[in-house]
């Protein structure tokens, strides 16, 4: 049960790229001057998307607020880096009313959820739900699933069945844990697409589990929080692929930071990282770039096929301007090619 002292603390799980930033962001916009804390954990130790949030110029939302995690896996290191950070952040003076933790896109919730049962931080916190961003377009296109159809007809909530696809793995076990399901993107897709999607997501789903749409993570932070799941009290319901810590590990995925000299045109750049997308097993690319004559970073963000990019604040005096994209893919992905794509 939850007691009332409690603060409670919301997982944002999701694949790689979903939107898992963008709705964290709209819920510190639209928040309503609620004392919120972040804690973001990344693969691939850049600081993005910590740096997007911390950056938002939000009113009212505190750099101070944001707390990254860098290295890798928050539910490998929830001992190291975890517990610390959350008692960090409930030791301040004015501690938090509300803890989101945005999660890696390929960590697993159900470790961190059991990291709540710690004595450490057990009277302190509780999770208030676990929430699971899909990213509708990639589902659609079959990301995570090398048959889609099949899959959908061989399974409920069977969490031992044997996957090829890593990607599958981890998508799944997202889910299974989750108290809501966003399913984002949704400007993306055609009425047909959402009805399938939404069909392949429920067939993953061993509970009844709330789902809901959006686009660009517009989710009133009334239905994002507050959800009350106390999730650490209910792990039983929660099966996952890797029931034990020490059973998982990330040998699957890797990452590697390149460098990238200033573009002529964030055109030209997009074309350049779309390119190095089309590199066999490559995931996500993201990062910071400078362009020729303009005194603005510009960000740029690659999911799959699609890439975007903006300028989001003035370089600093002094700032190096030297771009860096993280790029994230299956193991022993071909870093030569992705380099020299990037190279144009
Ligand atoms: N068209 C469209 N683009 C979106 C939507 N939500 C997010 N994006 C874009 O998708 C990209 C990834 O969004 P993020 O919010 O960074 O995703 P994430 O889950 O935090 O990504 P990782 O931290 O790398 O796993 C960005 O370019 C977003 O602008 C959406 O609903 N529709």
């Amino acid at each position: 049960m939850t007691l009332l002292n409690k603060i409670p603390c919301t997982i944002v799980t999701g694949f790689l790229g979903a939107g898992k930033t963008t709705l964290v962001r709209h819920a510190i916009e639209h928040n309503d001057g609620r004392r919120l804390a972040i804690i973001v954990n990344e693969f691939g130790d850049v600081g993005f998307d910590g740096s997007l949030l911390a950056e938002c110029g939000i009113p009212g939302c505190d750099a101070d607020a944001v707390v990254e995690l860098p290295n890798g896996c928050i539910c490998c290191t929830v001992a190291d880096d975890f517990v610390p950070a959350l008692n960090r952040l409930l030791d301040r003076p004015e501690p938090p009313e509300h803890i989101l933790i945005e999660t890696s896109g390929l960590a697993l919730p159900k470790p961190l959820v059991q990291a709540f049962n710690w004595p450490a931080i057990r009277s302190r916190v509780t999770v208030d739900g676990v929430v699971a961003v899909v990213d509708g377009p990639a589902v659609a296109s079959g990301a995570f699933a090398d048959d889609p159809e099949a899959l959908a007809a061989q399974r409920a909530a069977d969490a031992s069945v044997d996957h090829e696809n890593p990607l599958e793995e981890v998508f799944e076990d997202q889910l299974l844990c989750a108290d809501l399901v966003v399913m984002n993107k949704s400007d993306l897709l055609d009425e047909g697409e959402r009805a399938r999607v939404r069909a392949e997501v429920e067939a993953h789903l061993p509970r009844a589990v709330k789902l809901v749409e959006t686009a660009h993570g517009a989710l009133d932070p009334r239905v994002l929080l507050g959800l009350n799941a106390a999730a650490e009290d209910d792990l039983a319901s929660r099966p996952s692929h890797h029931e034990t810590e020490e059973d998982h590990d990330h040998d699957d995925f890797e990452s590697v930071a390149l460098p990238v000299t200033a573009a002529g045109s964030p055109e030209d750049l997009a074309a350049r990282v779309a390119k190095a997308a089309e590199v066999a097993g490559v995931l996500r690319i993201k990062g910071f770039c400078a362009v020729a004559d303009k005194p603005m970073r510009l960000v740029v963000q690659g999911v799959g096929r699609r890439v975007a990019h903006h300028y989001d604040r003035p370089w600093r005096p002094g700032e190096h301007r030297d771009g860096t994209l993280v790029v994230i893919g299956l193991t022993g992905f071909d870093k030569d090619a992705v380099a020299a794509a990037l190279k144009g």
